[in-house]
This record gives C-alpha cells, sequence and structure tokens, in this order.
C-alpha cells in the first residue's frame, strides 16, 4: 500500500482538539484503510471508542507511534479531546494510503 498523504497538525495550547465522533473514512482511502500516526512535542490523551461503547484512554507521549489497523475506522471513533490544561505545542504526523477512492 503507498503511503502518499502525510497530514500535519498542531494542537497548541489545551482547547485545541481534533473531537469525537469521527472516524478516518474517508473514500479517497480506499476500503478499510490502516492509518499510522506518530507523536512529537506535548503529550495528549488520545481516545477510541467503539461506535455504542464506552471510552479506552491512550496518552501519546513524545515519539509515539499510534497505529489503527484495517477495519478499524468502520467499527470505532476517536478523538483527541478538549483539555483544560495549558499545554505546549505538539505536532502528529499521520500517515494514510490515498488510492483515489479504488479499493
Ligand atoms: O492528533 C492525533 O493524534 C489524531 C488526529 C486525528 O484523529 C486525525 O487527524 O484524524
Ligand atoms: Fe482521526
Amino acid at each position: 500500500m503507498k503511503v502518499s498523504c502525510t497530514v500535519l497538525k498542531t494542537n497548541g495550547v489545551g482547547d485545541n482538539s481534533v473531537e469525537f465522533n469521527h472516524a478516518d473514512d474517508e473514500p479517497s482511502m480506499g476500503y478499510e484503510p490502516a492509518i499510522a500516526s506518530v507523536s512529537l512535542g506535548s503529550c495528549r490523551k488520545f481516545q477510541i471508542k467503539s461506535r455504542n461503547g464506552k471510552a479506552t484512554d491512550f496518552w501519546l507521549e513524545h515519539g509515539s507511534l499510534l497505529v489503527m489497523h484495517p477495519g478499524c475506522q468502520s467499527t470505532h471513533l476517536h478523538q483527541v479531546p478538549k483539555t483544560n490544561k495549558v499545554v505546549s505545542t505538539r505536532i502528529n504526523l499521520t500517515f494514510r494510503p490515498h488510492t483515489g477512492g479504488r479499493r
């Protein structure tokens, strides 16, 4: 699978977030994509839950690698929630396949 798209994101001050109830399921990534992301900088909480379920928390520390395997996007939702804490800059590199919609 070719990885051709990298998304750079900064979650700066505490209330920056990637809100719940999203899945990375854009058709341009093809069917059941595997998605990997590397976190740099400030540690933030990452939550994942099945569509009707309860969230499980992970802490994405500097240098951590998160892999969401094929199938995860159709069964689970994820987020980086808002926080009241003041946090410094965070950069997330996300590696997604780009198939132009082909399976
Ligand atoms: O910042 C992160 O660790 C996750 C970002 C995310 O879920 C997304 O870009 O779709
Ligand atoms: Fe996402």
